[in-house]
């Protein structure tokens, strides 16, 4: 399951090349392409090779996998860091959709971006994750009481707001995130990992029951799934 590469640069060039090559396929098919990224440390390699990558960034709608509910001045915001390390150069000409909105309460904000991205087509076409050593991936965190709801893959695809509380960051935020079935229909969803630790977590998850174990729920639901992996962090 999991692909080792022997080094970061190869675990980025890896992962960047993989998602170019989904966005271009969507691209082809669709002259539009969905790009969902996760926030945290892991992903700023991946998303500055992916910058570059040759393909037509303006067909390109580019939102977070999840979001912190704090504006995009926020240190804490996924769309600021994406915005820092993938829009970029080529890829500067990309569109953000933005999870989070000012002013109302997280579920509101959770159901208009829901909406902004049916406007876009309700599909993602390539996803870059990261995990955090609680097994956690996207904002789907072990007993979050949203838990089963982003997990199940009877649900339509859709985003949901999480109470804060659940993600172990302190002081806790809410925050809003996409839902599993989101990634199924996805060309490529690359879940990137490094460091010994998170191997070690990624393969114990990997055994869990899906209703409660996202690992086990996004290997269950996700096809396109690759899970790279390198030592150093
Ligand atoms: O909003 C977030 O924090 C991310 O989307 C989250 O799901 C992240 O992928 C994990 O927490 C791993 O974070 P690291 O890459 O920092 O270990």
């Amino acid at each position: 399951m999991i692909q080792s590469f022997p080094s970061p640069d190869a675990w980025a060039e890896a992962a960047a090349d993989r998602l170019a090559e989904a966005l271009r396929v969507a691209i082809a098919e669709r002259g539009q392409a969905v790009f969902a990224g996760a926030g945290g440390s892991t992903p700023s390699p991946i998303y500055r090779r992916l910058a570059g990558a040759d393909l037509d960034w303006s067909r390109v709608v580019v939102l977070p996998v999840d979001e912190r509910h704090v504006p995009e001045s926020s240190p804490d915001s996924n769309a600021r860091l994406l915005r820092e390390t993938l829009m970029t150069g080529p890829a500067a000409a990309a569109t953000l959709l933005p999870l989070h909105h000012a002013a109302v309460t997280v579920d509101r904000s959770a159901a208009l971006a829901a909406r902004a991205l049916q406007q876009v087509g309700g599909r993602v076409d390539a996803a870059l994750l990261g995990m955090g050593e609680d097994g956690h991936i996207l904002s789907i965190f072990p007993g979050s009481p949203t838990l089963k709801s982003l997990l199940s893959p009877k649900l339509k695809p859709t985003v949901l707001g999480v109470p804060k509380g659940r993600d172990g960051l302190a002081p806790s935020l809410e925050r809003i995130s996409l839902n599993i079935p989101y990634l199924k229909g996805a060309g490529r969803v690359v879940l990137a990992l490094t460091g010994a630790k998170k191997r070690e977590v990624f393969e114990r998850e990997l055994t869990g029951d899906p209703a409660v174990t996202p690992i086990a729920a996004l290997v269950a639901s996700v096809p396109a799934l690759d899970v790279i992996w390198t030592e150093a962090g």
